[in-house]
């Protein structure tokens, strides 16, 4: 069985026992309906913003331990005031060290868009998102079909949040081209395999409808890998361990995104 197919089953047995925990009743109680959800879609394409969306990850399986001990709130706060656009943590626990508390905890210190990162597959879940602080959640086209994509866009959509959709190929994006989600993802690292070609996201792009924020995920490690992305057409760049690798994710971010800066400028200079 390849690692995905692992991760899914097991993410369905732990939805069900949480359901029987937390039954779904009690996390609509907690859900704040008045803190208003800041849209990632529209952050991502601020003209002020890097279009970063900086990623918060302990470990995963293609690369083991990352960075296990980390303080959430110092990273995030750090990550936002480095320029990045948007946050995305982990929640899940077994494979990538995440946990509820990380949104909470990234949601309570920064006025900006947090990205549930999860394995859904379960309407349950999205609820759970909102409840913890979520304004976007993430649909993996490889793991649920088009109906699947369909109904959790519309729920996430009732509840106030948006919807990054990942494909990985040609076929998952043909499949989806209908779809409602608000951001279109392409990562460029296949999740049963881990291989990573950052080719992928530029072959995909002209097939993403226009009217999509287009975001390349994943394998990004040089500033030029950035503005190559950028320049062929990317509003947004999912970076999470060419950050996460260092003891100061965030001060790494910094460098980076002035290195981006600096890159740019040149190019702006030369015409
Ligand atoms: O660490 P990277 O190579 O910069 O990748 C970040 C992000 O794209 C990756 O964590 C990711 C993309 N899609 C996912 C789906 C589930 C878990 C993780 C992911």
């Amino acid at each position: 069985m390849n690692i995905l197919d692992r991760i899914i089953l097991d993410k369905k047995a732990e939805v069900e026992e949480k359901k029987e925990l937390i039954p779904v009743k009690m996390l609509q109680k907690s859900i704040l309906f008045e803190t208003m959800p800041v849209s990632m879609s529209k952050y991502i394409k601020r003209p002020d913003k890097s279009g970063v969306i900086a990623e918060i990850k302990r470990k995963s399986p293609s690369k083991g331990d990352i960075n296990p001990f980390i303080s959430v709130e110092e990273i995030s706060i750090g990550y936002m005031q480095a320029g990045a656009s948007a946050l995305s943590v982990l929640t899940d626990k077994k494979y990538f060290g995440g946990t509820n508390e990380d949104v909470q905890i990234a949601r309570k210190f920064n006025y900006c868009p947090i990205l549930r990162k999860e394995f859904i597959v379960d309407k349950y879940q999205i609820i759970e998102a909102k409840s913890i602080g979520a304004d976007c959640i993430l649909l993996i086209a490889s793991v649920l079909s088009p109906v699947e994509i369909e109904k959790f866009t519309k729920l996430a959509h009732d509840l106030g949040m948006e919807v990054l959709l990942e494909v990985h190929n040609e076929e998952e994006l043909k499949a989806n081209l209908d779809s409602k989600a608000d951001l279109f993802g392409v990562n460029n690292r296949n999740l049963k395999t881990f291989d990573v070609d950052l080719e992928n996201s530029i072959s995909l792009l002209s097939m993403i409808p226009d009217e999509k924020v287009k975001i390349a995920e994943s394998g990004i490690h040089r500033p030029e890998d950035l503005v190559y992305l950028k320049n062929n057409g990317f509003d947004g760049f999912l970076i999470g361990e060419r950050f996460m690798r260092y003891s100061r994710p965030h001060e790494e971010a910094r460098k980076f995104l002035s290195k981006v800066k600096e890159i740019e400028t040149y190019y702006a200079t030369k015409g």
